[in-house]
């Protein structure tokens, strides 16, 4: 074991929740040279005898001999002075009393089954010490836990880790809201919403069946111990209801009054997001279906929003901005001004949190803004895939040990549209996220594009600048769906001319700006927006954002979410980094994501792309380029999340349109790229 823990750097044990305690505990503890730590006979005799150093005498209750009178039986004692043994120092976890040593440390040949489990006596109390205090079981993560508990978590049915596909297929399967027992104000809301005849989406359908009354609920009890649950599912699935319909319902069933007294801000719910936009538009999702249920939601998006707020039932605040409000210094969670790009860490910057940097310079300390946690019953990692990243994960490992010190038995969601290893490693390194096991609700359309959507890979012309090759490209697929649209009006007078809209991600913010430059140049008229652009203000998005994005504002027409275009004169064209990528609900008349740069990994590619083609609407991503068949470093699990792939010839001016390249095929005819590899 020790060259088990030689080999093994720390960091690695604890990252593989090898943890120590659990390990040493499952062999007889032997010194370096092969010597079991013990007494032999005359020294146990002797020591027995001898009293203990004064620093070493045991406590009152903790007695030197834990061995009963009369015990022969074999096996190393305990030494007399009742310290932690080597093997319990170096576990870390050091059990502080008699039993707690003897049920991680059995005694007697035999008496180890791995987990610390006395098997001579089914691990009953044998001394008067051990019957008079609560018995303890190593949890198997180098803790100890009540052996009541221990029995009863034994006992309890266990929840299935991960759905059969065919189970989930027959759980997913899209019902009427109202066969689930929600709320009757949020059910009045989605009718609202979605008219009568609304029904679920699938992942709506597995969140709703195990989360509002189920065996999840029931067992592991709202209040006893947390619900913790993974929901994922692809992008523009409908997870954002996935997760707000359960933790609405359940903040209902124990419904609380909060108290209108100003103060700082005191949440029942926490959801932690990346970015503003998203917060901003979540929380407009909130309010929408909860105005009949009567509960509070706030979004932290503006300082003013959050200051005094007193007691709410939602919070809905970006990682970083939650790691403001509880007073975690900057430098604490920020990681990648070290490692990234200059143009990565001005895309980063909040600008709101540095006016309020500049603000709290000058005004007491005790004026900020600040968050209460000790009201949270739920916290929601949406788009866990990026929070519990490389890039946020220590800003949200800072927010979740604060949660961890404030709070007891918190239900946590994490949501995601994909499931890479960096989720599993916070699950079973994190100390909160640890504490207890995560059942997954998981579609099975995770980590795969939306169905509806449609990817075409680009190649550059090479002739002169690339750019100039995106917007050709743009302006023919503009050009190809107004003349879908006209065919579709044919015959209807007067019919409305498509003005459909399209998304450009680029991958640093100069690359944001030539781009724009260049489209402008060209004559298609562009909203830029990275993390340095001006228009990007604390509290709203402006006019000109909130076009390209779906209003969930109450006030409007659900008929309104049609895809009504780009008003005249307004730019179709939004051209941004992966700020724009996390979360944000596209609106439908945003038909196509450009991605012009390789993005740096499938996880990003998934996201960009994931804009267009929601909720089962059709859509197109163009990614200029590469190629799903390609060398690129990630192109093997690219091609594990691509549905169809349309591979493009190169793009020239007055070639072939793409409907062109379809009819070619059709015809039975190879397209473009072949005839081009014959040539
Ligand atoms: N039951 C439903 N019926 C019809 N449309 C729905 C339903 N639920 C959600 N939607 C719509 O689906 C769209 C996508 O939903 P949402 O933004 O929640 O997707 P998501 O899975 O969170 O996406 P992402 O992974 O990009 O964050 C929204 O416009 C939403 O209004």
């Amino acid at each position: 074991m020790l060259r088990i823990q030689r080999l093994l750097p720390a960091p690695l044990l604890a990252a593989r929740g090898l943890a120590t305690s659990a390990v040493v505990g499952a062999y007889t503890p032997r010194t370096s040279f092969g010597v079991k730590p013990g007494f032999a006979s005359h020294e146990r005799a002797a020591a027995r005898d001898r009293p203990a150093p004064a620093g070493d005498r045991p406590s009152r209750d903790r007695p030197a001999s834990t061995r009963p009178a009369g015990d022969r039986s074999k096996g190393p004692r305990r030494a007399p002075s009742g310290r932690p043994s080597w093997a319990e120092r170096s576990a870390g976890a050091t059990p502080k009393t008699t039993s707690q040593r003897l049920a991680a440390f059995p005694r007697g040949r035999g008496a180890r089954d791995g987990r610390g489990e006395d098997k001579r006596d089914g691990g009953k109390p044998r001394t008067q010490a051990q019957r008079e205090k609560p018995q303890w079981r190593a949890d198997g993560r180098g803790g100890f836990m009540p052996a009541k508990r221990a029995a009863e978590a034994a006992a309890a049915p266990k929840v299935k880790p991960e759905y059969q596909q065919k189970a989930n297929v027959e759980l997913a399967r899209p019902r009427k809201f109202a066969s689930f027992g929600l709320h009757p104000g949020l059910l009045t809301a989605l009718e609202e919403r979605f008219g009568a005849k609304g029904e679920t989406m699938p992942i709506q359908s597995l969140a709703l069946s195990r989360l509002i009354d189920s065996e999840l609920t029931r067992t592991n009890g709202i209040n006893s111990h947390a619900v913790r649950a993974i929901l994922g599912a692809e992008t523009g699935s409908g997870k954002t209801l996935a997760y707000l319909l359960p933790l609405v319902h359940h903040l209902k069933q124990d419904d609380r009054v909060p108290s209108r007294a100003p103060g700082p801000v005191a949440p029942r719910a926490i959801v932690l997001q990346p970015t503003h936009e998203l917060t901003r538009q979540s929380t407009a999702v909130a309010k929408g279906i909860t105005h009949q249920a009567k509960l509070t939601v706030v979004g932290a998006s503006s300082p003013g929003a959050v200051k005094d707020a007193g007691e709410v039932d939602v919070l809905f605040a970006t990682g970083r901005t939650a790691a403001y409000l509880l007073g975690i210094p900057r430098e604490e969670t920020d990681t990648r001004e070290k490692d990234e790009s200059r143009d990565k860490k001005k895309e980063d910057k909040e600008i709101w949190e540095r006016e309020e940097v500049e603000k709290r310079r000058r005004r007491p300390e005790n004026d900020k803004p600040r968050i209460d946690l000790s009201r949270v019953e739920w916290v929601v990692i949406d788009e866990a895939d990026v929070l519990l990243g490389p890039d946020f994960l220590p800003e949200t490992a800072a927010v979740l040990a604060k949660l961890r010190a404030a709070t007891v038995g918190l239900n946590i969601l994490l949501v995601t549209a994909t499931l890479p290893p960096s989720i599993l490693r916070a699950i079973e390194t994190d100390p909160l996220l640890s504490a207890s096991e995560f059942t997954k609700l998981l579609s099975p359309g995770l980590h795969k594009l939306p169905k509806a959507l449609e990817t075409r890979f680009v190649p550059w012309s090479g002739a002169g600048n690339p750019l100039a090759d995106v917007a050709h490209e743009i302006k023919r697929g503009f050009a190809e769906e107004a003349q879908e649209a006209k065919v579709e009006a044919y015959g209807i007078d007067n019919a409305p001319k498509s003005r459909t809209m399209a998304v450009v991600f680029a991958g640093s913010v100069s690359k944001v700006n030539s781009t724009v430059a260049k489209l402008e140049e060209k004559g298609i008229p562009c909203l830029a927006w990275t993390g340095e652009s001006d228009s990007r203000v604390p509290g709203y998005n402006g006019a000109a954002l909130d076009s390209f994005l779906v209003s969930h504002k109450r006030s409007k027409d659900p008929a309104s979410e049609s895809p009504a275009g780009a008003a005249k004169g307004a730019p179709r064209v939004l051209v941004t980094t992966s700020l724009l990528s996390r979360g944000l609900d596209f609106s439908p008349a945003v038909t196509t994501s450009y991605l012009i740069e390789p993005p740096r990994n499938v996880l990003d590619f998934v996201h960009r792309a994931g804009r267009t083609g929601r909720a089962g609407r059709p859509g197109r991503v163009v990614v200029f380029g590469m190629s799903h068949a390609g060398q690129s470093k990630y192109a093997s699990e690219l091609r594990d999340v691509l549905g169809k792939v349309e591979s493009r010839p190169a793009v020239k001016p007055g070639g072939r349109s793409w409907s062109g390249a379809r009819e070619a095929r059709s015809r039975g005819g190879r397209g473009g790229q072949d005839k081009r590899k014959k040539a």
